[in-house]
């Protein structure tokens, strides 16, 4: 049986038949390959197909090769951002019905979560949109796809399968995959991860997640509310241990709320297979527990995709955590060679693989000489974590700005002072602002809301555009609106420095003569 065949997605139903003939259709004939290849770009995740799709659509005769051993589209696709948002979303159906009589509506006390149905939702979702990163799309873009797995042969040559690609530049976007934890017994236990769980199509009554990074806390919660016992366990002494601290123990906060039980400073010692599930034997804070559960689902971190490229062939450094090495450039230690996303990054985001493509695309094939090369470091990166509420960030945290040296200050904006927030029974959150001290310029935000991350964007607007709080206050914000929180930030620190004993001499000068 070929590679080809050997694709699918389980359960093998109408949606699911729908994206493999899209993302890896079966009957693919991978095309007889160009004498020479401007752009070879090895993975088709997010960062792989912006690359080469921005490659041929800049046009200029650009001979282009995307290679795919999998399912094109990537994580973000077919086991990240689309399946687990799907999911969300269900969940904050949920969520809203939990809350309803504190709006003065009453619901029958038992929500039915139709497990199934919300799962075959999220599949039709996923399907309907993968046309967007179809093998054919591609193709008919002027891109030459292959499904295959690739490897370097030669410093200028990359194999598929029995077919060789001669290039100029490539790229390597391979992605990552889920670490798997070496917990004794749990291999053979079996668990679910980011890879798997979106497959299921029976609803676990209980379930273990293990790691409390976004993507455990993303879908702890979401479990949680579609109906199943979640007991999360995570390393540090909180969850969302990367994110600001009062924003975490928010979201924390709202989790032991919902009924999830958290146990953190945990040490998993093994796990065993028994007749009533999977049993998790740990310590937290030096005491010995156990519990049984149906499934496990494992968050614990990315290993990234560097094994069986080759890549001692190519002069390619890499390190089995990080990833791929690369300079600010995104240029591997092979000059000929980039790289971008997930692979060769810190920030492990579509919209991050996305930016790093464009890069690449503007430094491997439109920088002669090395003339108007863009760096990494230029990019103002913003992040969300969807859980409810949402945590949204963009630049520097404080703790940053400190260890830098930049003097920072801090305006936070609760949104108990905001109307909006009120009225939508949403007070639990704020919107931070760092500047630096003495001068209105934006150096980060974090924000809480159930809709943080469509308000970060103004923040990262900002930023980009050099725009200042001074300048911030004056944008009119409709009334009431939760992002109104930005500009109360913003007014905060304008009237802080807008009315110094000199102004409030002078104003009182001006107001004897009106
Ligand atoms: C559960 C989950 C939820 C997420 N939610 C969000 C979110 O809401 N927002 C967000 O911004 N990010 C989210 N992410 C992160 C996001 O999915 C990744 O940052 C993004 O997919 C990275 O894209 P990439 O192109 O670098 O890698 P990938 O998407 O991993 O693509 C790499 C591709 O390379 C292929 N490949 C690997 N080796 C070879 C080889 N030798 N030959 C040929 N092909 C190869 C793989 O099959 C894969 O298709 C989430 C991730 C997960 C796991
Ligand atoms: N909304 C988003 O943008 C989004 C959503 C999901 C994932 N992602 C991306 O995916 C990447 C991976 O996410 P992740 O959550 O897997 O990784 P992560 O590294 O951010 O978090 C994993 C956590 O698991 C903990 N952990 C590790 N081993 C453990 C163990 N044995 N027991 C208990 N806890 C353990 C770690 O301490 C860590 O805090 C992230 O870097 C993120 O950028 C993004």
């Amino acid at each position: 049986m070929s590679e080809l065949q050997r694709v699918t997605i389980r359960p093998v139903d109408e949606y699911n038949q729908t994206l493999v003939s899209y993302v890896h259709p079966l009957d693919w004939i991978n095309p007889q390959p160009a004498d020479c290849y401007d752009l070879v770009v090895i993975g088709a995740g997010t960062a792989g197909l912006v690359a080469a799709g921005g490659a041929a659509l800049v046009g200029g005769g650009l001979k282009v090769a995307l290679i795919e051993r999998h399912l094109m589209g990537g994580d973000c696709l077919n086991f990240g951002c689309v399946p687990s948002k799907c999911l969300i979303r269900s969940s904050r159906v949920v969520g809203e019905i939990w809350n309803a009589k504190a709006y003065g509506i009453r619901t029958s006390k038992y929500v039915d979560v139709d497990f199934s149905s919300v799962m075959e939702r999220m599949r039709r979702v996923r399907s309907g949109i993968s046309h967007n990163d179809s093998a054919k799309r591609f193709q008919n873009m002027g891109v030459d796809v292959f499904l295959g797995n690739a490897e370097f042969s030669s410093s200028d040559t990359v194999k598929v399968d029995d077919q060789t690609l001669r290039f100029k530049k490539a790229v390597i976007a391979t992605g990552t995959r889920p670490i798997e934890p070496s917990i004794p017994g749990l291999e053979e236990a079996g668990y679910l991860t980011n890879e798997t769980v979106f497959s299921l199509i029976q609803k676990p009554q209980s379930l273990v997640v293990i790691g409390g990074g976004p993507i455990g806390c993303e879908l702890a919660q979401a479990f949680r509310r579609l109906g199943c016992e979640v007991i999360l366990f995570h390393k540090g002494s909180h969850i969302l241990n990367k994110e600001d601290i009062d924003a975490a123990e928010i979201v924390q906060k709202v989790f032991v709320q919902e009924g999830i039980r958290l146990v953190l400073n945990c040490q998993i010692q093994n796990v065993e297979k028994t007749q009533d599930g999977k049993t998790i034997y740990f310590t937290c804070n030096g005491k010995q527990d156990v519990v049984t559960v149906d499934e496990i689902l494992v968050g614990t971190g990315r290993a990234p995709n560097v094994e069986g490229l080759n890549l001692d062939v190519v002069g390619v450094e890499y390190d089995q955590r990080q990833g791929v090495k690369v300079n600010d450039y995104l240029q591997t230690t092979n000059p000929k060679i980039y790289a971008a996303g997930d692979i060769c990054m810190r920030w492990k985001f579509t919209h991050a693989a996305d930016a790093a493509a464009r890069i690449v695309i503007r430094n491997a094939l439109f920088s002669p000489f090395g003339l108007g090369r863009q760096k990494l470091s230029s990019l103002i990166m913003p992040w969300v974590t969807y859980t409810d509420p949402e945590i949204a960030h963009v630049g520097m945290y404080e703790h940053e700005a400190q260890q830098m040296g930049v003097d920072v200050a801090t305006i936070k904006i609760p949104f108990t002072d905001v109307d909006r927030a009120v009225a939508d029974g949403e007070e639990e959150g704020f919107v931070k602002i760092h500047h630096r001290k003495g001068s209105d310029k934006i150096l980060g935000a974090t924000i809480v809301a159930r809709h943080a991350g469509e308000m970060i964007s103004q923040i990262t607007t900002a930023i980009v555009g050099n725009i200042g709080l001074n300048k911030l206050s004056q944008v009119i914000h409709p009334y009431p609106t939760q992002a109104e929180a930005i500009r109360k930030a913003a007014d905060a620190y304008y009237l802080s420095t807008a009315f110094t004993p000199n102004t409030k001499r002078l104003l009182a000068w001006v107001k004897k003569f009106s």
